[in-house]
């Protein structure tokens, strides 16, 4: 024989003896008979006694692989042959393959992987004796029932209908995780049904990861529940309170000093002590507030630094603990920064430098630690133009600044504000809580509110003592003192000022050159003395110089 035909089928049929009593096609040739019989009969996949093999026939110098699917009885062999050279995967697989159909039988009855075949109508088909085990179904129990209802949470019917895989999909079932490959099966182009892997056995990798997930679940779960109460001291939804909210989850785990600037009345404090609750383990830490414009300037230096017994005349015999040391490893918030002395702003820089203090009357330094929380109503920009304000001391408290708007910016959050304030009033004083209509919050939102949220809050309690039914009229407002109450004239300047700053920021670095210009002429046109006066070094003055210098 010259060459085997191909693209052809053969059938040889053995009897117990091992002798050929039938041939057809392929099976005829005395190359493949010849290969045929030395295949081993089938033993090992008994009761099925079948077998894949692969038989190679050189003629010619050209080797052709072909398949043998075997069939075994007690008296006979029935042996299929097909040319394995078809480009088709699965008959490609089994020709490379000795071992070809223990790798199939592996898939189907695996115990580490759960097979289940559903049809396109996503009716179970087959599913492997591990999977039925795993459902504590019976053999054959679930075929022909749908998908859905013998596997819970399956996806397969879905696939089946989509024609879309789903790889690696994590499945938690009784607290136990499962990788799950779902895969649609196509015949001819269409979607004939799909196949599911259950992997019983996670990656250990994946199983750390996911130890891990939970811990930082945990955590965040745990931050949220911290920082939550503290935000919600905040009432307001409108863009700059939402934004001024992230601000502060933002800086609630960093180790920087705030300055908080706004008009009077914007909620600066309620800020800081937002914060200073938000900030991971400061919630039982103390925060200290000290309002700086409300204490005569030479008491300033004692409430901060505290003093020895008999320090100075007048104060306390025992002494005094000073604001520094109370804020211990909490937060200390110091409002009304833009009001402090010059030679207090210098010794307050000093002590955020060193991080220590000395009391008053005392020669020993003590350590101290605490986050820094400022604010102003001031324009700080003008008060260090004027010389007022220390540039240094403004870097160190300015890690980073929250500027507040005003409530005429923020109107939106008046249906959120006023509710607020009246439920909290009238728990306070035991009185049943009037209804409030959108009108009110319409009135109120036409006003002018120079005050703001304070402002706000005192004409809603004003109004709360007039109001005589269940409903907050319109009129229990207009019995009280006239709205457009506006602080006294050089505020309302500042604050307007304050306004301009905040639609348009002036450059840090305009501020510095005036506060330079300024220092220069102090120092009678002496650099150094003026760089050493602001803290910057003599370069860094001369560049901020040619910066503006050149236009
Ligand atoms: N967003 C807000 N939600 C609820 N209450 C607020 C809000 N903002 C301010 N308040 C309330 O308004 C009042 C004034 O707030 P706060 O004292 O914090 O303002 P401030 O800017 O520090 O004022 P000042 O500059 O006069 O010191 C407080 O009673 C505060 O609780």
């Amino acid at each position: 024989m010259s060459s085997i035909k191909t693209n052809s089928l053969g059938l040889i049929v053995l009897n117990a003896e091992q002798h050929i009593c039938f041939a057809l096609g392929l099976g005829t040739d005395s190359h493949i008979q010849q290969e045929v019989l030395t295949l081993k009969r089938p033993s090992s996949f008994t009761p099925e006694k079948a077998s894949l093999n692969t038989i190679h026939i050189t003629v010619n110098e050209v080797t052709i692989p072909y398949v043998c699917i075997s069939l075994s009885s007690e008296d006979m062999q029935i042996i299929f042959i097909r040319e394995a050279k078809t480009e088709h995967e699965l008959v490609d697989f089994i020709a490379a393959v000795p071992f070809a159909l223990p790798i199939l039988n592996y898939f189907v009855s695996s115990p580490h992987i759960a097979l289940s075949v559903a049809n396109h109508k996503g009716e179970i088909s087959y599913l492997s004796t591990s999977n039925e085990a795993y459902w504590q179904l019976s053999r054959g129990e679930a075929i022909n029932q749908s998908a859905k209802t013998v596997i819970p949470n399956s996806r397969l019917h879905e696939v089946a209908k989509s024609g879309v895989a789903e790889l690696a999909q994590l499945q938690v079932l009784d607290g136990e995780s499962r990788i799950v490959n779902r895969i649609p099966i196509r015949q001819e182009g269409k979607v004939v049904g799909a196949i599911g892997q259950l992997v019983f056995t996670e990656p250990k990798e994946f199983a750390n990861m996911r130890e891990q997930l939970k811990t930082y679940e945990k955590t965040v779960a745990n931050l949220k529940k911290q920082i939550q109460p503290a935000l919600s001291l905040i009432i307001g939804e409108s863009p700059p309170i939402q934004r001024i909210k992230r601000e502060i989850l933002t800086i609630s785990n960093l180790d920087v000093s705030v300055l908080i600037l706004g008009n009077s009345g914007t909620g600066k404090e309620l800020v800081a002590k937002a914060i200073h609750e938000a900030t991971h383990g400061h919630q039982d830490k103390p925060m200290i507030s000290l309002n700086l414009a409300a204490i005569p300037t030479t008491l300033i230096e004692a409430e901060l630094f505290g003093y020895e017994p008999g320090a100075f005349t007048g104060g306390k015999k025992e002494g005094q603990k000073g604001k520094f040391e109370e804020a211990e490893g909490g937060t200390l918030f110091l409002d009304e920064v833009g009001d402090i002395p010059l030679e207090i702003q210098l010794k307050l820089l000093r002590v955020l430098e060193d991080r220590t203090i000395q009391k008053i009357g005392s020669n020993k330094t003590k350590k101290v630690n605490f986050r820094l929380i400022t604010a102003t109503h001031r324009n700080i920009q003008e008060l260090i133009e004027a010389g007022k304000f220390r540039l240094d001391l403004f870097y160190r408290i300015s890690g980073v600044t929250l500027r507040l708007p005003a409530l005429q910016q923020r109107l939106e959050d008046i249906p959120l504000l006023v509710p607020h304030f009246i439920q909290n009033f009238c728990r306070r004083n035991n009185l049943p809580t009037p209804c409030c209509s959108p009108s009110i919050y319409r009135y109120l939102a036409q006003k002018e509110w120079p005050g703001n949220i304070r402002q706000l809050k005192q004409k809603i309690e004003e109004a709360l003592v007039f109001c005589d039914s269940k409903e907050l009229l319109i009129e229990n407002f207009e019995r009280g003192a006239p709205f457009e109450m506006v602080p006294s004239a050089s505020t309302t300047s500042l604050d307007h000022k304050i306004d301009a700053e905040y639609s348009q920021p002036k450059p840090i670095k305009q501020i510095e050159y005036h506060a330079i210009v300024e220092a220069i002429q102090r120092f009678q046109g002496h650099k150094s003395k003026a760089a050493k006066s602001l803290g910057i070094s003599r370069s860094y003055l001369y560049k901020i110089l040619k910066l503006y210098e050149k236009d």
